[in-house]
C-alpha cells in the first residue's frame, strides 16, 4: 500500500475531503450537500464546554450514521469489557508477563483482554487497561467504542488502523489515539500483533501544560499526525460491534460504515511517534518526578489531580551528580500501570519483560528493585546514555480494579525483587 497522508498539528481544525468538492464551503449543514451525502456532528465535548476545550468535528457520509437496527448482546469476547473482580482487591504490587497469544485466526477485537482499569464509563471518568495478541484482520466488521478515546501502544507488529475519518499506520514506537465513537477496523501485519490500549472514559487527552519549560518541549504540537479522509463505497454486509456501558453490543448494516468522504474539525484520530519526545532530565542533581515525561493528560476535575496521564521513559543521557539515578523508592497517592515496549526499565534488573505490565495502587511502597539499587548505588557517575527501551505508564489518581483474568495470571513472587536490602547501620 502506499504511504498514508497525514495532516500534522494536536487538536488543530482541519478540513480535509477525499474527492474534490465534497467538504461544503461556508457552512456545515447545507441544505443538499454535495452529491447528495449526509452531513452529520461528531462531538467529542458537551456543545457548552469553553472554546479551548471544545472538540467536534462534521462528517459527510454516503448514508447517515443512524441508519441501523437494534443492537444485540455480543458474545464473541467476554474477556473485553465486562467488569472487574468482585474478588477482594489486595494492596499488594503486581506483575504480569507478557501479552499471551490469542488462539490462531484471532483478529485484534476478539483478542483485546482487559487488565485492569478504574472510574466508570457511565460516569465519564477513569481508564482501563487492555492489552491484545491478534492474527487476523478484521473482516467485515468494525469497532466502535462508545465508553471512551482508545489510545494505541503497540509492542509487536505495525497495525493499520482503517477508520471512518481516514487511515493511520501505527508501528510499535508509535501510539494512536481514537476518538470516542469512530469506527474502525484494525488491519495487522504478516505475523500478527501485540500491544496495548488505554481506554480513557474521561476528558480527553491534551498535551501537559508546559509552565517554566516554556513555549517548547516534551511532545510538541506540530508532530502528532491525523490522517486525511479515505472511505470505502462498499455495498456487503458489515458488523458493528461497540462496547456500551462495558458490554459489548452489535448490528449489521448492510453496508461500511467507513464512508466518510469528507470531514472538517477538531475531533479526530491521530498518531505520534514518541521517538519525536523531547525529553528533559536533570542536568545538576535528583531524578525529577516522572510528570516531567508526560506525553498526554486527561485531567480530572481537581487541578493538577490527573484522571489519567501518559508518561514515557524513553533514552535519554543520566548525568546528575551524587545521583542515585534510577527512579527513588516511593509510596503514591496516584496509581501506575506500566508496560514496556522495548528494552529494559532503569528500575527493574529482571522480570518486567517487553509485552509485559505491572501495578502499583496508591500507596504501594515501590521503586528500584535490589539488584538496580544496589548497582546504581555503586555506579561510576560519568554520563550515561540509557539506550534502545521505551516503557511507559498510565498514571491515574483513582486506583485500579483487576478483571478476573489479570488476577489469575499475576506473578506470585514479585514482593521478593524488594527481599534482602540491609539494614542501615547507625553510628554508636
Ligand atoms: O514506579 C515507577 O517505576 C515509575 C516512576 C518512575 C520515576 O522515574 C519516578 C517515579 C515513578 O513512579
Ligand atoms: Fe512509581
Amino acid at each position: 500500500m502506499d504511504a498514508l497522508s497525514y495532516l500534522t498539528g494536536f487538536g488543530g481544525h482541519f478540513s480535509t475531503e477525499a474527492m474534490d468538492g465534497a467538504l461544503p464551503v461556508g457552512r456545515n449543514s447545507p441544505q443538499r450537500p454535495p452529491f447528495g451525502l449526509y452531513a452529520e456532528q461528531l462531538s467529542g465535548t458537551a456543545f457548552t464546554a469553553p472554546r479551548h476545550e471544545n472538540r467536534r468535528s462534521w462528517l459527510y457520509r454516503m448514508r447517515p450514521a443512524a441508519q441501523h437496527g437494534r443492537f444485540e448482546h455480543y458474545a464473541g469476547n467476554p474477556l473485553f469489557g465486562g467488569g472487574m473482580s468482585d474478588a477482594p482487591l489486595p494492596p499488594n504490587r503486581m506483575r504480569w508477563g507478557p501479552v499471551e497469544d490469542s488462539a490462531t485466526g484471532t483478529d485484534w477485537l476478539d483478542s483485546m483482554r482487559t487488565m485492569m482499569g478504574n472510574g466508570s464509563a457511565e460516569r465519564m471518568e477513569g481508564v482501563a487497561v487492555h492489552v491484545y495478541a491478534a492474527d487476523r484482520d478484521m473482516v467485515d466488521r468494525v469497532f466502535c467504542n462508545a465508553d471512551g478515546e482508545l489510545l494505541f501502544v503497540p509492542q509487536q507488529g505495525s497495525i493499520l488502523l482503517a477508520t471512518e475519518m481516514g487511515r493511520l499506520d501505527v508501528p510499535p514506537g508509535h501510539i494512536a489515539v481514537v476518538p470516542r465513537g469512530v469506527r474502525f477496523r484494525v488491519m495487522l501485519p504478516e505475523g500478527g500483533a501485540k500491544g496495548y490500549v488505554a481506554e480513557n472514559h474521561g476528558a480527553l487527552f491534551r498535551l501537559p501544560d508546559l509552565g517554566p519549560i516554556g513555549s517548547n518541549g516534551l511532545a510538541n504540537a506540530r508532530d502528532f499526525e491525523t490522517p486525511v479522509a479515505w472511505f470505502e463505497d462498499r455495498d456487503a454486509p458489515t458488523q458493528v460491534v461497540q462496547k456500551f456501558l462495558g458490554r459489548l453490543w452489535q448490528v449489521t448494516l448492510d453496508h461500511s460504515p467507513l464512508d466518510v468522504v469528507a470531514w472538517h474539525g477538531n475531533l479526530a484520530p491521530y498518531r505520534y511517534d514518541l521517538a519525536r519526545f523531547n525529553t528533559m532530565n536533570s542536568v545538576s542533581y535528583d531524578h525529577p518526578d516522572p510528570s516531567i515525561f508526560t506525553v498526554l493528560t486527561s485531567p480530572s476535575e481537581s487541578l493538577g489531580r490527573a484522571n489519567a496521564d501518559f508518561v514515557i521513559f524513553p533514552p535519554r543521557w543520566m548525568v546528575a551528580e551524587d545521583t542515585f539515578r534510577p527512579p527513588w523508592f516511593h509510596r503514591n497517592v496516584m496509581s501506575e500501570a506500566m508496560g514496556l515496549i522495548h528494552g529494559a526499565y532503569d528500575a527493574k534488573a529482571e522480570g518486567f519483560v517487553p509485552g509485559g505490565l505491572s501495578l502499583h495502587n496508591l500507596m504501594a511502597g515501590h521503586g528500584p528493585d535490589r539488584a538496580s539499587w544496589e548497582a546504581a548505588s555503586r555506579a561510576d557517575l560519568k554520563p550515561h546514555r540509557i539506550d534502545g527501551t521505551m516503557a511507559f505508564m498510565v498514571e491515574s489518581c483513582w486506583p485500579y480494579r483487576l478483571t478476573d483474568y489479570a488476577m489469575a495470571r499475576a506473578q506470585d513472587d514479585y514482593d521478593s525483587v524488594w527481599n534482602g536490602f540491609a539494614k542501615a547501620e547507625l553510628p554508636r
